[in-house]
């Protein structure tokens, strides 16, 4: 007997099994990445959604901190084909529903014909399908979530050191652990500002480098990371990952679109239109830069065209919509980094003798 359910805006009900009891709500959305669970599962990019794994079976080889993001589980529940007891476990201690038993082929399929849409899970002993129906319809959308940077930024200003080769201040948008370690491994000292700061608290480290962060929602609510990139723009150096890309768009003048159900997974290929080079690239997003600005696009998404890559010499700007930082996926773009800390030190250091 089925003791849990799923529902979605287009009026199916999905009969799973309650791995994590509760009830629910969020934007459905999918990944195809079959590696990387407990990295995707502390992505704060996925705040207010509910992830579906399109691979059949997540937990294989366990559960380890080490291997976290961010320090919770950050979709509010989880979907797969067959889920292990130790990721079971896991977002039941985290308080975060999750099923599985169910036909994920047919969810995905649902997804990529309709879009990214609404969805109410309860799971566990006294769930019924009404309860999933209630839940999924006080699903707000994803761009209704006007502050939800609060959910997922630092709440004060917070130092993580590298070797003082660069300062870069890092706006917080929802980061994920391994882009400000891929920056403290180059040597440089990352500030991280809450998502709120303002263009005067950033100045207060007189930075290198202004870095804007990945995070959840609608690029557009971002509105104070908007203003500190207008009031830097052209004076500082600027690199973003994902809303980062996003944001700094749409600060210089440029626009997002939300797409119809996005990219989430760690095979997406990009091409470089400088070197006509591909590469396998991580990703998670459910928006686009459909209108560049002042910015030139250097790389593009094999599949749809989308813009995955922008930069400006002009304005000393660099961005990606994909995820250099791998965690889960390829390490193929980890040279992001390096191009990020030549922005901040454009003349060539002379090694010391
Ligand atoms: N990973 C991200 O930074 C996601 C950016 C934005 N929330 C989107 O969905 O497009």
């Amino acid at each position: 007997m089925s003791d849990a359910y799923i529902a979605l805006a287009d009026g199916r009900v999905f009969e799973a099994r309650a791995r994590s009891p509760g009830r629910t709500r969020g934007e459905l959305v999918f990944t195809t990445a079959y590696t990387g669970y407990e990295e995707s599962l502390t992505d704060p990019s996925y705040a207010e959604q509910i992830l579906t794994f399109s691979y059949p079976l997540i937990g294989n080889y366990g559960v380890r901190a080490e291997r976290f993001e961010s320090e919770s589980v950050q979709p509010r529940a989880a979907i797969a084909r067959e889920l292990t007891d130790d990721v079971a476990e896991w977002l039941a201690d985290e308080d975060v529903p999750a099923v599985d038993h169910v036909d994920t082929r047919e969810i995905v399929i649902s997804v990529r014909e309709e879009g990214a849409m609404a969805c109410g899970i309860a799971a566990g002993p006294d769930a019924t399908p009404e309860d999933a129906v209630e839940e999924m319809e006080a699903c707000k959308p994803m761009s209704d979530h006007v502050d939800i940077g609060a959910q997922v930024s630092v709440s004060e200003p917070t130092v993580h050191e590298g070797d003082g080769v660069a300062d870069v201040a890092m706006i917080d948008c929802g980061a994920k652990g391994s882009i400000i370690s891929s920056l403290t491994e180059r040597g440089a000292d990352v500030h991280v500002f809450p998502y709120d700061a303002t263009p005067e608290d950033v100045a207060g480290v007189d930075p290198d480098v202004l870095f804007v962060s990945n995070g959840p929602g609608d690029p557009e609510n971002f509105v104070a990371a908007q203003e500190v990139v207008d009031a830097f723009a052209g004076d500082l150096p600027m690199a973003g990952i994902c809303l980062g890309q996003q944001v700094i768009t749409s600060a210089l003048g440029g626009s997002t679109a939300k797409m119809a159900f996005g990219h989430r997974g760690v095979n997406q290929p990009v091409k470089d239109l400088r070197t006509d080079r591909v590469v396998m690239t991580t990703q998670n997003h459910g928006y686009t830069v459909d209108d560049t600005g002042p910015l030139e696009v250097t790389q593009v998404n094999v599949n749809d065209d989308t813009v995955e890559g922008l930069d400006s010499e002009e304005l000393n700007v660099i961005t990606r919509q994909y995820h250099p930082e791998a965690n889960p996926g390829p390490h193929d773009s980890l040279g992001f980094f390096d191009e990020v800390l030549e922005l901040a030190d454009p003349v060539p250091r002379v090694a010391a003798d």
